[in-house]
C-alpha cells in the first residue's frame, strides 16, 4: 500500500497570494479526485507534490520519503501530467517518449523500448508512433501525456486538469484510460469537472481559497445532504429575490426553463420538491455554506 502524507502545507507566492493555507491529506492506493473553482489552489497542490516548488510551509511524505528534503527520491516513482504539457518539438511521438524515458532514467535500450511501445499501445497512439505529437488532436496529446507519465512505472501519478478543452468524446477515452491505469498506484485527479470524480474516484476533496472544505467517499458526502436539497422552476426575472430569500446553491437552465436548487431542512414553499441530490449538489453546498461562514 502506498501512502501519500499532506501535513499542514502552506503556501504564499512572492507576490504576496496564499494558495495554499494549512493542508492536510492522507491519500492511499486509487483514485482520488481533487475538485475545486478554478484558483482554488489545485495546480499549486499538485506542482507542490510534485516537487516542482517548494511550499512555504509544512511537510509532505510518500512512503515514509520526505518530498521537500528529496525530491529526487520521490521524482523516481512520480508520474506527473502538467495542466499545460508544454510546446511539443517537431519529432514524432515514438522518439519523443523514447526520449522521455531516458530522461526518467530508463537507461536499458532494449527495455525502453519494449515500455515505449507498450505505452503506445496502452494509449491507442501506437498507430500514429510516427506522427509528430505536434499534429495531434486535444485528446491524442492528453493520451501522449499519460503515456509519458506511466514511464518507470510511477508509484504515485498526478494528472492535473487532464479533460479540459477535450470533447466529451475524447474525454470519455481519456477517462477510460486512467481508471485502467490500477489500483495498485495513487492516482490523483485534479478537477473542476465534478462529473469526472463522481464516475472514477472512490475518494475526493474539495479545495476552496487553498483550503481542504469537505472529504471523503463521493456517496457518502453526498448521503449527509439527502434530503435537505429542493427544487423548482422559476422565471428568471425572480433569481435574485429567490436568492435573498432561500439558500439557492445553483441555478440551471433546464430545456429553457430557469430551474433553481435549494439547501433547507425543510421544504422552503409551496412549489418546491424535493429531490436526491448529486455530488454537484453536494459540491454547491458546500461552496455555498463556506461562503456564508466567511461572510
Ligand atoms: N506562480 C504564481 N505566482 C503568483 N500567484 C500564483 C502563482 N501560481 C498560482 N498563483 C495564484 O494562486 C492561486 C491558486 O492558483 P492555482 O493555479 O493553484 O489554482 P487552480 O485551482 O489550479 O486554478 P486553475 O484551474 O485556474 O489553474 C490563484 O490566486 C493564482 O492566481
Amino acid at each position: 500500500m502506498n501512502t501519500l502524507q499532506v501535513n499542514n502545507l502552506t503556501k504564499t507566492y512572492p507576490n504576496g497570494v496564499t494558495a495554499l493555507n494549512g493542508i492536510n491529506l492522507e491519500i492511499t492506493n486509487g483514485m482520488f479526485g481533487l475538485l475545486g473553482a478554478n484558483g482554488a489552489g489545485k495546480s499549486s497542490l499538485m506542482r507542490t507534490i510534485a516537487s516542482l516548488q517548494e511550499p512555504t510551509s509544512g511537510s509532505i511524505y510518500f512512503n515514509g520519503t520526505d518530498v521537500i528534503r528529496e525530491p529526487n527520491e520521490v521524482r523516481k516513482q512520480l508520474g506527473y501530467l502538467p495542466q499545460e504539457f508544454g510546446v511539443y518539438p517537431k519529432i514524432s511521438a515514438e522518439k519523443l517518449l523514447n526520449h522521455l524515458a531516458i530522461l526518467k532514467g530508463i537507461v536499458d535500450k532494449k527495455e525502453r523500448k519494449t515500455q515505449v511501445t507498450a505505452l503506445l499501445q496502452q494509449v491507442n497512439l501506437y498507430q500514429h508512433r510516427k506522427k509528430s505529437v505536434y499534429t495531434f488532436s486535444g485528446g491524442m496529446r492528453q493520451r501522449f501525456g499519460i503515456a509519458q507519465a506511466l514511464l518507470a512505472n510511477p508509484k504515485l501519478i498526478i494528472v492535473d486538469e487532464p479533460t479540459a478543452g477535450l470533447d466529451p468524446e475524447e474525454s470519455n477515452r481519456f477517462l477510460n484510460l486512467l481508471s485502467e491505469i490500477g489500483e495498485n498506484v495513487i492516482v490523483i485527479l485534479s478537477t473542476h469537472i465534478v462529473e469526472d470524480v463522481r464516475n472514477l474516484c472512490p475518494k475526493m476533496a474539495i479545495l476552496s481559497n487553498g483550503e481542504i472544505i469537505a472529504e471523503g467517499n463521493p456517496t457518502d458526502l453526498v448521503a449527509g445532504i439527502e434530503g435537505k436539497i429542493w427544487t423548482r422552476i422559476v422565471p428568471k426575472s425572480d433569481i435574485e429575490l429567490y436568492k435573498a430569500l432561500f439558500h439557492v446553491i445553483s441555478t440551471k437552465l433546464v430545456s429553457g426553463e430557469t430551474q433553481i436548487r435549494v439547501l433547507s431542512e425543510n421544504k422552503p414553499e409551496t412549489g418546491f420538491e424535493m429531490i436526491v441530490p448529486n455530488l454537484e449538489d453536494f459540491y454547491f453546498a458546500t461552496l455555498f455554506n463556506q461562503t456564508l461562514e466567511r461572510a
